[in-house]
């Protein structure tokens, strides 16, 4: 019997898009010739704007639409041709997805019935799934019978029953509350790093992508913007899209029309530079953040320490000026002159 847990320290789930497209009927196109290579036993994030195509691109990897030009490979082996129970991906739904009616065990054992694997090797194989998420002492309750968090680590032991390469994941985490949120979310993490699979995590959200990538691809319009670790994307923006999408940086004009960035904590309140106004003043916990209009339609924030805002007190309707130090300048690759 094959098991969940690898014995030998052998990295699964090397994923390969080449010049995959998607074009809807309608002409509607998801995916535009996305390059991607993912490494084997990395755990990646889809993110970006609503409509950008991350979802298209996690159900092309699992089969669930097949790409009108371009090749998917699965550690190496073609996988469009395949049905999606043939490709060695699984993809974990939802918790509000379990089966009401069918115990916790049968639920984890169900794709292997489908799969029309006997009783004695399901069940046993789901009880190992169910041990390796610390839930086998549930196996014979009803998922009604869970908290949130149990149903969420039922549902991965469900994706994992069928020992993936790579597990694919839409928003796992969107359904719980910030706490639950905060230990799924490292529960997946150390889950990911001991099977040594490659997890795909499709988010909108920029705290998770960066807490919980080795390689985060921020798509726009079917493309890939920029991809790279979370110090790289967040540290260095490519385009002002990049930046204003992470959060946490400004994004300034230079007089001769270029862009650059610079991150929110290191942009200061100052005599002399850019003239703002404030807006807003917001307590953050960690300290504050000022909010400002420039003299277009820009706005800017500050993030301010309670010690540096209590020196240098403001509210809103302060006419003030921004600046910052030339090693906080992220130049970006986009100019005025682009639209942005
Ligand atoms: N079955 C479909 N038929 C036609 N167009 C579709 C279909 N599915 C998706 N699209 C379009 O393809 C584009 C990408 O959609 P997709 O669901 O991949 O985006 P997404 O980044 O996952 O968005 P969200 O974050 O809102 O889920 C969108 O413009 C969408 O309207």
């Amino acid at each position: 019997m094959t098991t969940l847990r690898p014995t030998a320290a052998k990295a699964r789930g090397a994923i390969e898009f080449a010049a995959v497209t998607k074009r809807f009927t309608g002409g509607a196109v998801a995916v535009d010739a996305l390059d991607l290579r993912i490494a084997a036993g990395s755990y990646v994030c889809l993110l970006g704007p609503s409509g950008c195509g991350k979802t298209t691109t996690l159900r092309l990897l699992a089969g669930h639409e097949l790409p009108t030009t371009g090749d998917i490979l699965l550690d190496n082996v073609p996988i469009v041709g395949l049905p999606p129970a043939r490709r060695g991906t699984a993809m974990m739904f939802q918790s509000y997805a379990l089966f009401p009616h069918l115990s916790v065990l049968d639920n984890v054992a169900f794709s292997l019935r489908m799969r029309g694997v006997g009783k004695v090797e399901r069940h046993a194989k789901a009880h190992e799934a169910l041990r390796l998420v610390e839930m086998d002492t549930y196996s014979a309750r009803l998922p009604a019978q869970l908290s949130g968090g149990q149903q969420q680590r039922v549902a991965l032991a469900r994706a994992l029953v069928t020992n993936p390469a790579t597990l694919l994941l839409d928003e796992p985490l969107s359904a719980l509350d910030p706490f639950l949120r905060g230990r799924v979310r490292a529960e997946l993490k150390r889950f990911q790093r001991e099977l040594q699979i490659s997890f795909v995590h499709v988010t909108h959200s920029q705290d998770e992508a960066l807490a919980l990538a080795d390689h985060v691809v921020l798509m726009r319009a079917g493309r890939i913007e920029q991809q790279g670790t979370p110090e790289e994307i967040f540290d260095r923006p490519r385009t002002a899209f990049v930046a204003r999408f992470m959060g946490g940086h400004n994004v300034f004009a230079r007089p001769d029309g270029s862009l650059i960035a610079v991150r929110s904590n290191r942009t200061h309140i100052a005599d002399h530079g850019q003239p703002a106004t404030v807006t807003g003043v917001e307590y953050t916990g960690t300290g504050f953040g000022v909010t400002l209009a420039g003299s277009g339609a820009e706005e800017f924030t500050v993030a301010l320490t309670e010690a540096a805002l209590h020196a240098r007190p403001v509210a809103p309707g302060d006419a003030v000026h921004l600046a910052w130090d030339e090693a906080d300048i992220r130049p970006l690759a986009d100019s005025t002159a682009a639209g942005h």
